[in-house]
């Protein structure tokens, strides 16, 4: 099992700004599935360390679950040239321009995923919804709380985070599958396979910059895919490519569904979250509103974004 919490974290974040953490980092499967006695004296030591914002949850009977997330708050921590006038928490320093910006993208959100689950994340830009991806796939640390994933979380969101335009595609996928978790020889072993199914023809060789961002989404698919990850994480994926890409990547993520643990797709088209998953979780400014079935959630979300035209409250205005 993979264990994020914010007494594990050090600051890092994505580029040019910083995820708040605590001390420590544990990440990238120190702890395998099954391995209770590892796990559990791993627990008794991070209790005895526990500082006053720890969130500790002992989660080790709990075979059903793919992931947990429980009391998860992430702050970006980033500069700003110009003095912004709608952050919160604007902390002015030297005599430039320059301040720091602390963003809070999600606050206090708890769930549980069982295995099994095609879990959908929907909410409106900002939400938090990439942030709880990338901390589920353990790219971002908890600034609150503590994230547990069972098992091994595609690392390569869709959409290529993480690719490097100027390397080729062919190094691309190798360097994504390492980024992935894999062996040098597993990557090898499966790189033949991505290439095809992404169907780039000689492009694989050619660098990522000169990709059209069908074919940029199509190699970023065809890895995440292909690296066999048993929490399988497609940030929208879907809304890029062509009709043809799209027919066949729905294919493959059926046939993913029934290998992986879980799923987690975020997107803007409802219809994929409708079709391809079990659940939802509705993101709002950071907190999670609704956890459903993924016609109610989408249901009142789309009523909420409707009635939100007017602002109800202070907040909304
Ligand atoms: N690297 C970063 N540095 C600073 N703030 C960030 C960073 N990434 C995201 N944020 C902020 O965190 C909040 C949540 O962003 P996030 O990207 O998770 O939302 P989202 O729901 O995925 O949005 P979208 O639908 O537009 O992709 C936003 O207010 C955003 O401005």
């Amino acid at each position: 099992m993979i264990s994020l919490s914010a007494s594990e974290t050090t600051p890092s974040g994505p580029t040019g700004s910083t995820a708040t953490g605590g001390h420590g980092f544990s990440v990238g499967g120190a702890f395998s599935l099954g391995d209770r006695k590892t796990d559990k004296a791993r627990r008794a030591a991070e209790a005895t360390d526990a500082g006053p914002e720890k969130v500790y949850v002992d989660n080790s009977a709990r075979t059903d679950l793919a992931v947990s997330v429980q009391h998860l708050s992430i702050t970006y921590r980033t500069t700003f040239e110009r003095v912004p006038t709608f952050k919160n928490a604007i902390v002015r320093f030297g005599r430039g321009e320059r301040a720091l910006v602390e963003v809070q993208a999600l606050k206090d959100v708890s769930f549980d995923v069982p295995n099994g689950t095609q879990l959908g994340i929907i909410g409106a830009n900002g939400a938090g919804k990439s942030t709880i991806m990338r901390t589920i796939a353990g790219i971002l640390p908890p600034t609150e709380g503590r994230v547990e994933v069972w098992g091994r979380a595609s690392t390569l969101l869709a959409l290529g985070v993480g690719f490097n335009a100027q390397l080729s595609g062919r190094e691309n996928v190798i360097l994504g599958g390492l980024a992935s978790g894999l062996s040098r020889a597993e990557v090898e072993e499966r790189a033949h396979e991505v290439a095809e199914w992404a169907e780039l023809g000689d492009y694989i060789d050619a660098p990522m910059r000169t990709y059209s961002s069908g074919m940029f989404s199509r190699l970023a698919f065809s890895v995440a895919v292909h690296m066999k990850p048993d929490i399988l994480m497609i940030d929208e994926a879907l809304s890029a490519g062509d009709a043809k890409f799209r027919e066949k990547a729905n294919a493959k993520m059926d046939e993913l569904r029934k290998s992986a643990r879980a799923m987690f797709l975020v997107s803007h088209g409802l219809s994929s979250i409708r079709d391809m998953c079990t659940d939802c979780i509705w993101l709002h400014k950071g907190q999670v509103m609704m956890r459903g079935k993924p016609d109610e959630c989408i249901d009142a979300y789309t009523q909420f974004v409707k009635v939100g035209k007017t602002p109800q409250t202070m907040d909304e205005m």
